[in-house]
Protein backbone atom coordinates (compact mmCIF):
# COMPACT_ATOMS: atom_id res chain seq x y z
CA UNK A 1 0.00 0.00 0.00
CA UNK A 2 0.89 3.23 -0.48
CA UNK A 3 1.30 5.44 2.92
CA UNK A 4 1.46 8.69 0.93
CA UNK A 5 0.13 9.46 -3.24
CA UNK A 6 0.73 12.96 -4.41
CA UNK A 7 -0.97 13.22 -8.22
CA UNK A 8 -0.91 16.15 -10.34
CA UNK A 9 -0.48 18.83 -7.47
CA UNK A 10 -0.73 22.28 -9.05
CA UNK A 11 -1.14 25.40 -6.60
CA UNK A 12 0.15 29.24 -7.38
CA UNK A 13 0.85 32.04 -5.40
CA UNK A 14 1.36 35.45 -7.31
CA UNK A 15 5.19 34.73 -8.02
CA UNK A 16 5.61 30.99 -7.43
CA UNK A 17 3.90 28.04 -8.70
CA UNK A 18 3.58 24.00 -7.93
CA UNK A 19 3.29 22.39 -11.14
CA UNK A 20 2.17 19.10 -11.38
CA UNK A 21 3.63 17.66 -8.36
CA UNK A 22 3.23 13.77 -8.00
CA UNK A 23 5.53 11.10 -6.19
CA UNK A 24 4.40 8.31 -3.98
CA UNK A 25 5.61 6.88 -0.73
CA UNK A 26 5.66 3.20 0.06
CA UNK A 27 4.36 1.86 3.64
CA UNK A 28 6.93 1.61 5.90
CA UNK A 29 9.92 3.69 4.42
CA UNK A 30 11.29 6.64 4.56
CA UNK A 31 11.61 9.34 2.26
CA UNK A 32 13.37 12.37 2.18
CA UNK A 33 12.05 15.53 0.55
CA UNK A 34 14.88 18.20 -0.68
CA UNK A 35 14.81 21.38 -2.15
CA UNK A 36 16.65 24.09 -1.85
CA UNK A 37 15.16 27.25 -0.22
CA UNK A 38 11.89 28.13 -1.47
CA UNK A 39 11.85 25.36 -4.29
CA UNK A 40 8.02 24.39 -2.66
CA UNK A 41 8.91 21.64 -0.09
CA UNK A 42 6.79 23.56 2.36
CA UNK A 43 3.66 24.35 0.31
CA UNK A 44 3.88 20.64 -1.00
CA UNK A 45 3.34 19.58 2.65
CA UNK A 46 0.84 22.29 3.71
CA UNK A 47 -1.04 21.36 0.52
CA UNK A 48 -0.98 17.37 1.61
CA UNK A 49 -2.47 18.27 5.28
CA UNK A 50 -4.62 20.54 3.51
CA UNK A 51 -3.29 23.45 5.42
CA UNK A 52 -3.49 25.27 2.84
CA UNK A 53 -6.01 25.44 -0.39
CA UNK A 54 -4.47 23.97 -3.50
CA UNK A 55 -5.86 24.41 -7.21
CA UNK A 56 -5.65 21.08 -8.41
CA UNK A 57 -4.56 17.63 -7.42
CA UNK A 58 -5.17 14.46 -5.49
CA UNK A 59 -4.01 13.36 -2.42
CA UNK A 60 -3.94 10.08 -0.93
CA UNK A 61 -2.52 9.14 2.64
CA UNK A 62 -2.91 5.55 4.14
CA UNK A 63 -5.33 4.46 0.64
CA UNK A 64 -7.58 7.26 1.36
CA UNK A 65 -8.35 10.35 0.51
CA UNK A 66 -6.96 13.02 2.66
CA UNK A 67 -9.77 15.29 2.24
CA UNK A 68 -12.20 13.44 1.76
CA UNK A 69 -11.22 11.49 5.34
CA UNK A 70 -9.13 14.35 6.80
CA UNK A 71 -10.61 14.06 10.74
CA UNK A 72 -10.05 10.18 10.19
CA UNK A 73 -6.37 10.92 8.72
CA UNK A 74 -5.45 13.47 11.11
CA UNK A 75 -5.28 11.21 13.88
CA UNK A 76 -3.56 8.82 12.26
CA UNK A 77 -0.67 11.52 10.63
CA UNK A 78 1.90 12.56 12.81
CA UNK A 79 2.84 16.53 11.34
CA UNK A 80 5.77 18.98 12.83
CA UNK A 81 6.86 22.16 11.06
CA UNK A 82 10.02 22.52 12.81
CA UNK A 83 9.25 22.98 16.79
CA UNK A 84 6.38 24.08 18.83
CA UNK A 85 5.61 27.39 18.73
CA UNK A 86 2.62 28.06 20.35
CA UNK A 87 1.77 28.38 24.01
CA UNK A 88 4.45 29.35 24.49
CA UNK A 89 4.13 30.79 28.58
CA UNK A 90 2.75 27.52 29.18
CA UNK A 91 4.32 24.22 30.64
CA UNK A 92 4.92 20.79 28.46
CA UNK A 93 2.46 19.22 30.75
CA UNK A 94 -0.09 21.48 30.04
CA UNK A 95 0.23 21.97 26.21
CA UNK A 96 0.24 17.60 26.25
CA UNK A 97 -2.96 17.46 28.41
CA UNK A 98 -4.45 19.82 25.98
CA UNK A 99 -3.06 18.56 22.50
CA UNK A 100 -3.81 14.38 23.90
CA UNK A 101 -7.48 15.53 24.36
CA UNK A 102 -7.27 15.55 20.27
CA UNK A 103 -6.23 11.99 19.63
CA UNK A 104 -8.45 9.19 19.87
CA UNK A 105 -5.44 6.50 20.53
CA UNK A 106 -3.22 8.92 22.34
CA UNK A 107 -0.71 6.12 24.53
CA UNK A 108 0.96 8.21 27.69
CA UNK A 109 3.50 5.33 28.05
CA UNK A 110 5.26 6.06 24.71
CA UNK A 111 4.62 9.54 25.64
CA UNK A 112 6.38 9.02 28.44
CA UNK A 113 8.92 7.19 27.15
CA UNK A 114 9.68 9.73 24.40
CA UNK A 115 10.06 12.72 27.30
CA UNK A 116 12.52 10.42 28.86
CA UNK A 117 14.48 9.74 25.38
CA UNK A 118 14.56 12.70 24.39
CA UNK A 119 15.13 14.41 27.93
CA UNK A 120 12.58 16.45 28.25
CA UNK A 121 11.24 18.10 31.31
CA UNK A 122 7.43 18.09 31.52
CA UNK A 123 7.68 21.13 34.08
CA UNK A 124 9.81 23.64 31.80
CA UNK A 125 7.82 26.18 29.54
CA UNK A 126 7.80 25.67 25.85
CA UNK A 127 9.39 29.47 25.87
CA UNK A 128 12.58 27.94 28.03
CA UNK A 129 13.07 25.20 24.89
CA UNK A 130 15.79 25.21 22.63
CA UNK A 131 15.14 25.16 19.07
CA UNK A 132 15.98 21.29 18.63
CA UNK A 133 14.30 20.64 22.28
CA UNK A 134 11.02 22.08 20.51
CA UNK A 135 11.68 19.72 17.61
CA UNK A 136 11.68 16.99 19.95
CA UNK A 137 8.66 17.60 21.97
CA UNK A 138 6.88 17.77 18.37
CA UNK A 139 7.78 14.55 17.66
CA UNK A 140 7.11 13.35 21.07
CA UNK A 141 3.55 14.33 20.78
CA UNK A 142 3.26 12.99 17.09
CA UNK A 143 5.13 10.11 18.00
CA UNK A 144 2.46 9.22 20.96
CA UNK A 145 -1.24 9.27 19.45
CA UNK A 146 -0.34 6.49 17.23
CA UNK A 147 0.59 7.82 13.63
CA UNK A 148 1.23 5.76 10.69
CA UNK A 149 2.80 8.19 8.83
CA UNK A 150 4.55 11.04 9.52
CA UNK A 151 5.46 14.47 7.82
CA UNK A 152 7.54 16.34 9.25
CA UNK A 153 8.85 20.13 7.58
CA UNK A 154 12.78 20.31 8.38
CA UNK A 155 13.00 18.40 11.35
CA UNK A 156 17.05 18.02 11.76
CA UNK A 157 17.55 21.94 10.68
CA UNK A 158 17.35 22.95 14.73
CA UNK A 159 19.28 20.10 15.98
CA UNK A 160 23.47 19.44 16.91
CA UNK A 161 25.42 16.96 14.46
CA UNK A 162 24.53 14.51 17.50
CA UNK A 163 21.08 15.24 17.99
CA UNK A 164 20.63 14.84 14.36
CA UNK A 165 22.42 11.52 14.25
CA UNK A 166 19.57 10.13 17.08
CA UNK A 167 16.48 11.62 15.45
CA UNK A 168 17.87 9.50 11.79
CA UNK A 169 18.20 7.06 14.13
CA UNK A 170 14.87 6.90 15.67
CA UNK A 171 13.48 7.35 12.21
CA UNK A 172 14.99 3.95 11.35
CA UNK A 173 13.89 2.77 14.07
CA UNK A 174 10.24 3.39 13.72
CA UNK A 175 10.00 2.17 10.16
CA UNK A 176 11.34 -1.05 11.12
CA UNK A 177 8.54 -2.91 11.70
CA UNK A 178 6.65 -1.82 8.31
CA UNK A 179 4.05 -0.14 9.73
CA UNK A 180 4.88 3.48 10.01
CA UNK A 181 6.22 5.81 7.00
CA UNK A 182 7.93 8.90 7.00
CA UNK A 183 8.16 11.79 4.73
CA UNK A 184 10.84 14.47 5.43
CA UNK A 185 12.07 17.85 4.00
CA UNK A 186 15.17 18.48 4.23
CA UNK A 187 18.17 20.56 2.23
CA UNK A 188 20.77 18.64 4.90
CA UNK A 189 21.76 15.90 2.60
CA UNK A 190 24.06 14.10 4.30
CA UNK A 191 20.55 13.38 6.47
CA UNK A 192 19.49 11.38 3.57
CA UNK A 193 22.45 9.35 2.53
CA UNK A 194 22.15 8.28 5.99
CA UNK A 195 18.49 7.35 6.51
CA UNK A 196 16.59 7.59 3.34
CA UNK A 197 15.18 5.25 1.39
CA UNK A 198 13.87 7.23 -1.39
CA UNK A 199 14.48 10.74 -2.48
CA UNK A 200 12.31 13.38 -4.31
CA UNK A 201 13.71 16.34 -5.40
CA UNK A 202 11.36 19.62 -5.97
CA UNK A 203 13.46 22.70 -7.81
CA UNK A 204 11.30 25.30 -8.74
CA UNK A 205 7.95 24.19 -7.60
CA UNK A 206 8.64 20.94 -9.95
CA UNK A 207 9.53 17.29 -9.07
CA UNK A 208 12.69 16.94 -11.13
CA UNK A 209 13.30 13.27 -9.71
CA UNK A 210 11.62 11.00 -7.48
CA UNK A 211 13.21 7.14 -6.94
CA UNK A 212 14.86 4.76 -4.51
CA UNK A 213 17.94 6.63 -3.24
CA UNK A 214 20.41 4.30 -5.34
CA UNK A 215 18.25 4.36 -7.94
CA UNK A 216 18.00 8.51 -7.73
CA UNK A 217 21.84 8.72 -7.71
CA UNK A 218 22.67 6.33 -10.65
CA UNK A 219 20.43 8.16 -12.75
CA UNK A 220 23.31 11.13 -12.87
CA UNK A 221 26.86 11.25 -13.48
CA UNK A 222 29.65 13.65 -12.43
CA UNK A 223 31.87 14.47 -15.64
CA UNK A 224 35.60 15.58 -15.49
CA UNK A 225 37.26 16.77 -18.30
CA UNK A 226 39.11 18.95 -20.11
CA UNK A 227 37.91 21.91 -21.96
CA UNK A 228 38.12 20.01 -25.33
CA UNK A 229 35.76 17.07 -23.83
CA UNK A 230 33.65 19.88 -22.60
CA UNK A 231 33.03 21.51 -25.99
CA UNK A 232 32.28 17.43 -27.06
CA UNK A 233 29.65 17.39 -23.81
CA UNK A 234 28.24 20.47 -23.52
CA UNK A 235 24.75 20.28 -25.09
CA UNK A 236 23.94 17.52 -22.93
CA UNK A 237 25.67 18.82 -19.61
CA UNK A 238 22.66 19.50 -16.74
CA UNK A 239 24.76 22.33 -15.85
CA UNK A 240 28.78 22.48 -15.66
CA UNK A 241 32.06 24.53 -13.75
CA UNK A 242 34.79 25.34 -15.67
CA UNK A 243 37.90 25.11 -13.56
CA UNK A 244 41.77 25.84 -14.80
CA UNK A 245 41.81 22.18 -15.75
CA UNK A 246 38.85 21.89 -17.93
CA UNK A 247 35.56 21.73 -16.59
CA UNK A 248 32.79 19.45 -14.00
CA UNK A 249 29.84 19.02 -14.98
CA UNK A 250 26.50 16.60 -13.89
CA UNK A 251 24.90 14.38 -16.88
CA UNK A 252 22.10 12.08 -16.87
CA UNK A 253 23.12 8.75 -16.96
CA UNK A 254 21.69 7.76 -20.34
CA UNK A 255 22.95 10.55 -22.09
CA UNK A 256 26.94 10.20 -21.00
CA UNK A 257 28.94 8.71 -23.93
CA UNK A 258 31.22 6.40 -22.60
CA UNK A 259 33.39 6.39 -25.69
CA UNK A 260 34.13 9.87 -25.01
CA UNK A 261 36.21 8.73 -22.28
CA UNK A 262 35.63 11.58 -20.13
CA UNK A 263 36.44 10.92 -15.88
CA UNK A 264 32.69 10.25 -14.45
CA UNK A 265 31.73 9.61 -11.00
CA UNK A 266 28.99 8.96 -9.18
CA UNK A 267 27.39 12.23 -7.59
CA UNK A 268 26.74 12.71 -4.31
CA UNK A 269 23.21 14.55 -3.74
CA UNK A 270 24.16 17.77 -3.04
CA UNK A 271 26.23 17.43 -6.15
CA UNK A 272 22.90 16.74 -7.91
CA UNK A 273 21.50 19.28 -5.74
CA UNK A 274 24.04 22.15 -6.99
CA UNK A 275 24.50 21.55 -10.44
CA UNK A 276 20.41 21.77 -10.85
CA UNK A 277 20.18 24.43 -9.05
CA UNK A 278 22.86 26.39 -11.77
CA UNK A 279 20.73 25.13 -14.72
CA UNK A 280 18.04 27.03 -16.21
CA UNK A 281 15.45 25.46 -18.80
CA UNK A 282 15.10 22.30 -16.69
CA UNK A 283 13.99 18.73 -18.01
CA UNK A 284 13.53 15.69 -16.48
N1 LIG B 1 1.51 32.60 1.50
C1 LIG B 1 2.31 32.82 0.46
N2 LIG B 1 2.03 33.78 -0.46
C2 LIG B 1 2.81 34.00 -1.53
N3 LIG B 1 3.93 33.28 -1.80
C3 LIG B 1 4.28 32.33 -0.92
C4 LIG B 1 3.49 32.03 0.25
N4 LIG B 1 4.08 31.02 0.92
C5 LIG B 1 5.18 30.69 0.22
N5 LIG B 1 5.31 31.46 -0.88
C6 LIG B 1 6.38 31.40 -1.89
O1 LIG B 1 6.40 30.09 -2.42
C7 LIG B 1 7.77 29.71 -2.68
C8 LIG B 1 8.02 28.36 -2.08
O2 LIG B 1 8.05 28.48 -0.66
P1 LIG B 1 8.19 27.23 0.30
O3 LIG B 1 8.12 27.75 1.69
O4 LIG B 1 7.23 26.18 -0.11
O5 LIG B 1 9.68 26.72 -0.04
P2 LIG B 1 10.60 25.70 0.74
O6 LIG B 1 11.13 24.74 -0.28
O7 LIG B 1 9.87 25.11 1.90
O8 LIG B 1 11.77 26.65 1.23
P3 LIG B 1 12.68 26.66 2.57
O9 LIG B 1 13.68 25.56 2.41
O10 LIG B 1 13.32 28.00 2.51
O11 LIG B 1 11.77 26.48 3.74
C9 LIG B 1 8.65 30.83 -2.17
O12 LIG B 1 9.05 31.60 -3.28
C10 LIG B 1 7.75 31.60 -1.27
O13 LIG B 1 8.10 32.97 -1.28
Amino acid sequence: MMALDVKNLNKKYEQFQLKDVSFQLKKGYIMGFIGANGAGKTTTIKSILNLTHFDSGDISTLGKNFIEHELEMKQVIGYAFGGVNYYTRSKIKNVTNVVKKFYKHWDEDTYNNYLKRFDLDENKKIAQLSEGMKVKYNLALALSHGSKLLILDEPTSGLDPVARDNLLDLFQELVEDGEISILFSTHITSDLEKCADYITYIHNGEIINSAEKEEFINTYRLLNGSESQLEKVKDDLISYKENSFGFTGLIHEEDFDPTLEINSARPNLEEIMIYFSKREGLYV
